[in-house]
């Protein structure tokens, strides 16, 4: 049989296949060109799963470094991973680049069944994206423009110490409850209670079921997205019972502190806080509110678990590290004095303290993969190929624990960024430490102030030694949690007021309040 086609029709499909066949060679010839960056090979489908770390993965991704350069990468499961070990290619690539990496991963359990993709770290980019982060950066987003929350940060310091004196075994808890009482007084002028405080309780709920709920290889739909449709009464489907019991959570942590400001401010009695500036600038429109109401969770989210692992750090080091302590006391000392804490003001006046606190971020890695970053298009990078949807993941740990870098980088040693004769200091590890590009993390400026408000008025009163029990020193071991968040494992240590004086600098009527 003979099948007459229309010329245009004969053309178009002629057309198509051209087109075909141009695509196909682009791609080859690209691929040709450009393979993917070096790294283990892997097996047939499944890619280099069995290559992956189930612990501290950062370890293996650096040793990857060491065998496949600076840049490496595996595929799993058809996503392609690509690690990036050094500073220099974070910076070209997620910094000079993130018109192309600045996107996120899609999370099936955690993003959008339970919903913490309407939460900066994991938002899409795009223009909600661009108004949150024009949000956080007008609010907390310089130096200049913290100055308004610094009296909260050391209020709530001075609480933290009072606490720290009447029962310093309990050191951890009383961190992550004055990184709670902060960012609830910064984000919706929200003042914690002494104890079950039901913000602060929410709030730890919700973190703890975004952990779960966005760890990795914990839900098959993560996997197998379409397994998302699945409705709630199927046999099986209990990952849809628990993301709508999350879900629920979740919005109670956004709407409650949300209501309680709209509350404060109808009766006159807010205190000024990032809710409170932004509901009292204008009448918002519904979506300026939703906006409003889920940065203000971010801020809570984003800042609730990192500042803690940082100051749980500093305790641990001083601990190991008793002369760095006495010379960060010493200064205080001459700089202080000691009749009153030390503050903000100071800030200038004390180099070695500032050292300090660059080294508390450089030698415990807080966030040490960062999040990871999510390419928009195709890229070729450094003569490689990085496909669209490559996650892209900054080893923050390796570019802070890099030798070439870091000079006998696990050493806790402040003295590292003072600069002498001869010896130029070592690079801001706050550079990195924070990540990159238009996804950097907008709580720097709020991180580095709680960071040097703990550490200086902790180290003005107390003596952080070694704990001795039986008459055998306990020695603590710097060993860190897996996780996007990582925190230093539990330690012990004691921790007594210096002298009189500083018992009654830290409980002084004027401070309680
Ligand atoms: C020791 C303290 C902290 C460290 C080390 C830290 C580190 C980081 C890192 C590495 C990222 C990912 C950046 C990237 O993708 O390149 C990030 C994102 C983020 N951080 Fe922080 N952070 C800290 C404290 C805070 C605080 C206090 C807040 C809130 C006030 C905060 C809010 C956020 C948010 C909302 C994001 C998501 C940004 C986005 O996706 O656009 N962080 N942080």
């Amino acid at each position: 049989m003979v099948v007459n086609l229309h010329p245009c029709i004969l053309a178009l499909d002629l057309s198509l296949v051209i087109l075909g066949l141009y695509i196909l060679r682009r791609l080859f010839l690209a691929r040709g060109r450009a393979p993917l960056p070096p790294g283990p090979k892997g097996i047939p489908l499944v890619g280099n799963i069995l290559d992956m770390p189930s612990e501290k993965e950062w370890l293996t991704f650096a040793q990857w470094g060491e065998i496949w350069g600076d840049i490496c990468s595996v595929t799993v499961l058809g996503q392609h991973l690509i690690i990036l070990n050094s500073a220099k290619v974070a910076i070209e690539m997620l910094d000079k680049k993130s018109s192309i990496y600045s996107d996120r991963p899609v999370l099936q359990m955690g993003g959008e069944l339970v919903g913490w993709k309407n939460t900066l770290a994991l938002l899409p980019y795009g223009d909600r994206f661009r108004r949150y982060r024009r949000l956080f950066h007008n609010l907390i987003g310089s130096n200049a423009i913290m100055k308004q929350y610094l009296p909260a940060e050391e209020h709530e310091t001075r609480r933290f110490l009072r606490r720290v004196l009447a029962k310093p075994e309990d050191l951890s808890s009383h961190i992550r409850w004055t990184a709670g009482a902060i960012i609830l007084r910064i984000s919706y002028g929200y003042e914690v209670k002494e104890n079950n405080d039901p913000f602060v309780e929410l709030a730890d709920k919700a973190t703890e079921q975004f952990s779960l709920a966005t760890a990795p290889g914990g839900f098959l739909v993560d996997v197998i997205p379409v397994l998302r449709h699945v409705p709630l009464w199927f046999p099986g489907a209990d990952f849809q019972r628990k993301a709508r019991s999350w879900a629920s959570t979740l919005v109670d942590m956004v709407e409650l502190p949300h209501n309680y400001v709209k509350q404060q401010l109808a009766a006159g009695t807010a205190l000024l806080s990032f809710s409170s500036s932004l509901l009292e600038s204008k009448q918002l429109t519904s979506e300026e509110e939703f906006d409003l109401k889920w940065s203000a969770a971010s801020l809570y989210s984003g800042a609730a678990d990192t500042t803690v692992s940082a100051i749980y750090a500093f305790f641990l080091a001083m601990t190991l590290y008793p002369t760095v302590a006495k010379r960060a006391q010493e200064e205080l000392d001459s700089v202080v004095g000691n009749d009153r804490l030390p503050g903000f003001e100071d800030r200038d006046e004390l180099p070695y303290l500032n050292a300090l606190v660059k080294e508390v971020f450089r030698w415990n890695s807080v966030a040490p993969l960062a999040v990871p970053h999510r390419a928009m298009q195709d890229d070729i990078h450094d003569g490689y190929f990085i496909p669209k949807g490559s996650l892209v993941i900054p080893n923050v740990w390796k570019l802070t624990h890099d030798a070439k870098v870091y000079e006998d980088p696990f050493a806790f040693n402040p003295d590292r960024f003072i600069d002498r004769e001869g010896k130029p200091a070592e690079p801001d590890p706050r550079d990195v430490c924070f990540g990159f590009g238009r996804r950097r993390c907008p709580g720097l400026h709020l991180a580095d102030a709680s960071v040097f408000i703990s550490c200086a008025m902790a180290l003005a009163v107390f003596d952080i030694s070694k704990c001795v029990e039986n008459g055998r020193v306990i020695e603590p071991i710097h060993d860190n949690t897996t996780g996007t968040i990582s925190h230093p494992k539990p330690f012990k240590c004691t921790i007594k007021p210096r002298s009189e004086k500083a018992v009654s600098l830290i409980q002084s009527e004027e401070f309680s309040r």
